[in-house]
């Protein structure tokens, strides 16, 4: 099988997965996959999709700039294309997923003003490849721009290494990692600690 072809389908399993958990609300949510180094090739998925489908015209290739390979009349690339742009530019990641689920939105407003939120101590951090006792994470979260190379430009400022995740105030989250595996692997973790985080907060007030 050609790699883009396994890059493909690894790319539309993991949106399946997320799909299941119904985490591509109102056809939000983008996912990208890197094809190839050299010269940077990344499928990318649809504008305006509903992500839940599995169809032929889920993906596009994109280059570093982001503009499709081929002419692809009926579908263009993420209206969020540079946010992925500059995580490939920037890092080895290997794989992008961009998701706006009801309690990354509800933890962004709530410590938006702080520009991060933290989490210590839980289980589910090693899922994230650390393993230190009583270790705590820190999640930035950036204001939301609907101009997209405004919001791409502040996001890369916390683009710092092949791993990572950053929370856009009242929009949604955009984690990456080496592969289509630990990217999803993240997402999950980064997902169970704000729903607990949320679901903890409200039983307590
Ligand atoms: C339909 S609301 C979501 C969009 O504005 C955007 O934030 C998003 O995540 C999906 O855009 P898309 O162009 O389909 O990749
Ligand atoms: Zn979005």
């Amino acid at each position: 099988m050609s790699n883009i072809l396994t890059r493909w389908n690894e790319l539309a399993d993991v949106k399946d997965e997320l799909a299941t958990r119904d985490w591509f609300f109102g056809t939000s949510g983008n996912l990208s996959i890197k094809v190839s180094d050299n010269p940077l090739t990344f499928l990318v998925s649809a504008s305006g999709k509903d992500k839940r489908k599995r169809t032929n015209e889920d993906f596009l290739l994109v280059d570093r700039n982001g503009e499709a390979v081929e002419e692809t009349p009926h579908i263009k690339p993420s209206a969020e294309t540079l946010l992925h742009v500059d995580i490939y530019n920037r890092t080895n990641a290997g794989c992008s997923l961009h998701v706006h689920t009801i309690d990354n939105n509800v933890i962004s407003e709530l410590y938006g003003d702080e520009g991060e939120v933290v989490f210590k101590g839980q289980e589910i951090i090693k899922a994230l490849g650390i393993w230190e006792e009583d270790a705590e994470i820190r999640i930035p979260i950036i204001k939301n721009h609907a101009h997209i190379p405004t919001l791409a430009a502040e996001l890369a400022e916390h683009i710092e290494g092949d791993t990572g995740a950053v929370l856009i105030r009242n929009h949604g989250i955009t984690v990456w990692a080496k592969n289509a595996f630990e990217a999803k692997k993240h997402l999950e973790a980064y997902e169970f600690l704000f729903s607990y985080r949320v679901k903890l907060l409200t039983i307590k007030r």
